[in-house]
């Protein structure tokens, strides 16, 4: 009987509840009810979801960035791509240059699988520029046993300014993974090289060496013959092989960069970037000349707590020395976060992330990032706001720019740090479980405060980029997090509660800023000037549907956080590898 069904919209909606979607909701006779969503969700196909002025193939897969370089005057990209497809599959070196590291030309893939040694895959490796200006590419080939080699590959015609196109080396394979302790199955991703004192070069190649993660260092008078060190550069204590390790020198305090085949100054600190469990580490130490080995100022036995690159969705990245403007550029892949059938559908899988400037804080301890300066080109309609003040519960709308392609910049400024609550440093094993425990709702002694991006008119959707401040036994812990888990309303997607900890001292300084890139389907925050930064990869219904989506500042802590300037501007979209004609 028709009257026996009560029908209702029942649209919920709370910034601090997780039930929070729009519901269409009947009652039955019994007096349960049955909901299903009231949205029809837009097909994930939708063009919006492709970024404006991230770095991207016009259609198919890619991932790692291969051999980053500048050279005469053209900035070479690298890249793991599938010309055949959105899956990691079939993968060659696909090919992009430019003038200002914003705009791409995709050229023809320089290195293809037709060799045994690489029929089933070309995969990650780097360039290094040997004295004579000759760029050398040495990668990954992986054979139909899926053995593992280290190939060597030229440029055809150094006159190209383009380099277009690219020669196996005569003799390949040049490094093959024999020796004891060795898995010829992972053995991969040789990094740039660099001399030493004694005149020869040096490569690292991720590995698992006697079952542990590794990074081995190998020898070489010509670049073209090989022989392993019999220690590596550094390995692990625990299992899981060293993906895309990376290694450069960096000056404690000097955003300037370092070319590890030059003199490196007194005082240079050496990095060593591993990827290895879903996310790119570091550790920062000394390259000890004598013993020809990384050794690392802090050894920590859990992998847990080792220093990350990035605390979201960025991986396999691999740094450069600028030599244009002397700077040091690391690049990460970006990769999608909703389904592999979602990708068949969109056409396209993977970004990278926008390259960033990447040097040591002044006391040595941890890496700064920030996005290189070039992407400041894009920005338009600047906004501006000074002298804010955000009380507990306050959400302050950004007006007046693209909010679905926007550079925003904020500084929050903490009146008073009395009410800062405990840290417990048990949090740091497990982040995400504290962001998630910590939500954007949660009130706390001071914060959470922060951002509120790309959310619909009532915020069913939304993704919350947010700080916390702790007292810790020596100064303060600052927590920030990237929550996307009300990020939308699609199902089948990732949705994590991002979050990484800096130690901040605010004695000192009272100013925690964000820095947030939207670029649709990507949000990049840089918090605490480039301490912690988070890649998340985001696909709001709102956004396909074309809605507008609203941006925010906002404070629930009980202390009243200041903005003493608030800056965004939108973002125009850049010529990334467009299809010509
Ligand atoms: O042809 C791709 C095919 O191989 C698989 C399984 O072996 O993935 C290969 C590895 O891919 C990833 O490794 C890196 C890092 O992102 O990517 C490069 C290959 O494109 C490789 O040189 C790097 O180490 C992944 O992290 C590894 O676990 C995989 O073994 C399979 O997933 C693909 O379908």
């Amino acid at each position: 009987m028709a009257q026996a069904w009560a029908f209702f919209l029942l649209a919920l909606f709370s910034f601090s509840s997780c039930v929070s979607k729009l519901f269409i909701c009947s009652r039955n006779g019994e007096g349960s009810f049955l909901c299903t969503r009231s949205q029809e969700v837009p097909s994930i196909a939708s063009k919006r979801y492709r970024t404006a002025y991230h770095f991207q193939s016009p259609k198919n897969w890619i991932n790692d960035p291969c051999g980053p370089m500048y050279y005469n005057g053209i900035y070479h990209e690298f890249y793991q791509y599938n010309p055949g497809g959105t899956i990691a599959d079939n993968i060659v070196w696909g090919h992009s240059v430019s003038t200002d590291l914003i705009n791409w030309i995709q050229l023809e893939p320089a290195i293809v699988r037709d060799t045994p040694y690489d029929i089933n895959g070309c995969w990650t490796g780097s360039i290094t520029i040997l004295p004579g200006d000759q760029p050398v590419i040495i990668y990954t080939g992986r054979d139909s046993k899926d053995h593992q080699s280290q190939n060597i590959v030229l440029p055809k015609n150094r006159s190209d300014p383009y380099l277009r196109e690219w020669t196996k080396a005569d003799n390949n394979p040049r490094i093959l993974p024999v020796g004891p302790g060795l898995n010829s199955t992972e053995f991969r991703d040789p990094t740039t090289g660099w001399i030493g004192p004694d005149g020869l070069w040096r490569i690292a190649i991720g590995a698992e060496l006697n079952g542990y993660g590794a990074a081995l260092l190998y020898k070489s008078e010509d670049f073209l013959n090989w022989t392993r060190v019999d220690h590596p550069l550094y390995s692990d204590n625990a299992p899981s092989m060293w993906e895309c390790p990376d290694f450069f020198a960096v000056l404690p305090g000097n955003n300037g960069g370092l070319d590890l085949s030059a003199a490196i100054p007194k005082g240079a600190k050496h990095v060593l970037k591993m990827s290895v469990d879903y996310s790119d580490k570091y550790m920062i130490g000394v390259y000890d000349l004598k013993r020809d080995a990384f050794v690392p100022d802090v050894v920590l036995d859990d992998r847990r707590l080792w220093l990350r690159m990035d605390y979201g969705t960025f991986y396999a990245s691999k740094s450069f020395f600028d030599s244009k403007k002397g700077r040091r550029i690391i690049w990460g892949w970006s990769n999608e976060t909703d389904s592999v059938s979602d990708d068949g559908v969109k056409g396209w899988a993977g970004i990278h992330a926008i390259p960033r400037t990447i040097w040591l804080d002044s006391d040595g301890k941890q890496l700064l990032q920030w996005p290189i300066d070039e992407i400041e080109s894009l920005r338009k309609d600047e906004i501006n706001h000074q002298g804010l003040e955000l009380k507990n519960g306050d959400l302050f709308e950004i007006k007046g720019i693209d909010t679905l392609q926007a550079d925003v910049e904020v500084d929050f400024e903490l009146a008073s740090i009395d009410s800062a609550d405990p840290f417990d440093p048990s949090w740091l094993f497990d982040v995400e479980r504290h962001c998630r425990e910590a939500g954007a709702s949660a009130k706390g002694g001071i914060g959470p405060f922060g951002l509120v991006v790309l959310a619909s008119d009532n915020m069913e959707e939304h993704i919350a980029v947010h700080f916390r401040v702790y007292k810790s036994q020596k100064s303060h812990m600052i927590l920030m997090c990237s929550d996307l888990r009300r990020s939308s309303l699609r199902s089948g997607l990732y949705t994590p509660a991002y979050g990484g900890f800096f130690e901040f001292d605010l004695e000192k300084e009272r100013k925690i800023s964000l820095r947030t890139l939207i670029d649709r389907s990507a949000v990049e925050s840089f918090g605490g000037g480039g301490r912690v930064c988070i890649t998340s990869r985001v696909y709001p219904v709102a956004l396909a549907d074309d809605d507008t989506v609203h941006m925010y500042a906002f404070n629930n802590g009980s202390t009243t956080v200041r903005v003493p300037q608030l800056r965004a501007w939108s973002m125009m979209t850049a010529q990334v590898n467009v299809i010509q004609g």
